[in-house]
């Protein structure tokens, strides 16, 4: 996969709040970045779109692009499916655009293993507490889901400890400046 532009990795827990930033950059900068749209077998979200915020598709239908090789990165989580396929990505660049990703750590690992010559951005919660009130504060997820996303996003918090694991760090507390650090590490360097 050839780019002159550098895909941007987004990571970090769930509910950390990587949606709200990549929606203002994305709001931002139209014609710089491309959201690179994740298949998944979740359900839809109230408001969400297929082939907007995600691709919506059943287990058998990811299944198979599994098996035809179509994922830069897959993974399960919290019981479903999400992946990033390369035709995702290529759709970004070919609009002359630099791909964002917005995947979990599982998706990380791969992506590291994989050809993709991206930069990695952890966006880290100002605390456990403060995300498990984002969580519940969001509405969308049932007790065991908070629970399953809280055990995760400690594993995440270690993995972001270990040198070279990123290459930027932002740490959602205050919305306005974080995405201040974002949009100043997004556009340097491509
Ligand atoms: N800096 C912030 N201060 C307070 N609330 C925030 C902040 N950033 C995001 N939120 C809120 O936290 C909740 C989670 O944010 P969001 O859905 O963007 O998280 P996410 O990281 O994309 O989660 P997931 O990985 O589950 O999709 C939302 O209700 C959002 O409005």
């Amino acid at each position: 996969m050839a780019s002159l532009r550098r895909p941007i990795i987004l990571f970090g827990p769930s509910g950390v709040g990587k949606s709200t930033l990549v929606k203002r950059l994305m709001q931002n900068y139209k014609d710089r970045f491309g959201f690179s749209v994740s298949h998944t077998t979740r359900q839809p979200r109230p408001g969400e779109r297929n082939g907007v915020e995600y691709y919506f598709v059943t287990k058998e239908e990811f299944q198979k692009l599994v098996s035809e090789n179509k994922f830069v990165e897959w993974a399960v989580f919290s019981g479903n499916m999400y992946g990033t396929s390369v035709m995702a990505i290529d759709d970004v660049i070919q609009h002359q655009k630099t791909p964002l990703l917005d995947i979990d750590m599982q998706g990380v690992m791969q992506v590291k293993k994989s050809e993709l010559n991206a930069r990695y951005l952890f966006i880290a919660p100002p605390s456990v507490e403060c995300l498990e009130q984002r969580l519940r504060g969001r509405g969308t997820e049932s007790e065991e889901s908070i629970s399953k996303r809280l055990a995760q996003a400690i594993a995440e918090i270690e993995y972001s400890k270990q040198p070279g694991n990123f290459d930027g760090i932002v740490v959602n507390d205050n919305l306005d400046t974080a995405y201040k650090q974002l949009e100043q590490f997004c556009l340097k360097d491509e």
